[in-house]
């Protein structure tokens, strides 16, 4: 078992904000897209926000990291990768070849569903699941749920944005919830 941890501190991630644009109406009329390609095409915020999630959960065991599809893959790999666990990925239906388990859930424009391969988490092992953005928390309840059907334990969940005026957190309940950066 991994025991997340990192030499770099960057416990301020204000910086970070310079490099998420926003979209008016996107993709559809009244969203805000806070859109994290500028971040990701920048080698310093990447890596800051990278490092800014690892070291949200110091101290904290972790098994393996749950990234969902797909921005959450990318985060979720350079998270699993930096604190030596494996990566387990939460797909949109019918994308995983083998024996599934599903959940529905709402997004801020529009629902869908999310699946993981059965034998993915094991009884007992503690997941953190990583993600680019908390909305609604739709996306990040269905995935709990999906770990916790597996018998796994919530070790934490990651985000680099969370949009506090939709009230994801709250969908959490007392799962254990930190972000990068706030935005109302
Ligand atoms: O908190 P919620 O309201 O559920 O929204 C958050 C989710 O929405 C986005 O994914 P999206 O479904 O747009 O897919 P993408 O990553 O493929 O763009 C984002 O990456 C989160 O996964
Ligand atoms: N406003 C938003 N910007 C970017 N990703 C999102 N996922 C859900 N809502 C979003």
């Amino acid at each position: 078992m991994a025991a997340v941890g990192s030499t770099e501190r960057t416990r301020d991630h204000g910086s970070l904000r310079g490099f998420v644009r926003d979209i008016a109406d996107f993709p559809e009329d009244g969203v805000t897209y806070r859109d994290i390609t500028p971040l990701l095409g920048d080698s310093s915020a990447f890596a800051q926000a990278v490092t800014g999630l690892v070291d949200e959960f110091s101290g904290v065991a972790v098994d393996r990291v749950v990234g969902v599809e797909s921005r959450g893959f990318i985060f979720g790999a350079a998270v699993a990768y930096r604190i030596g666990a494996g990566f387990v990925p939460v797909r949109k239906p019918g994308k995983l070849p083998w024996a599934v388990v599903r959940e529905e859930y709402q997004l801020e424009y529009g629902a869908d569903k999310l699946e993981i391969h059965r034998d993915a988490i094991h009884p007992g092992e503690r997941i953190l699941i990583v993600d680019d953005v908390l909305a609604t928390g739709g996306t990040a309840r269905a995935t709990a749920k999906l770990v916790e059907t597996l018998g796994g334990v919530i070790a934490g969940l990651g985000f680099v944005i969370e949009l506090d005026d939709l009230g994801g957190r709250a969908q959490l309940g007392e799962r254990p919830v930190k972000s990068l950066l706030h935005y109302s």
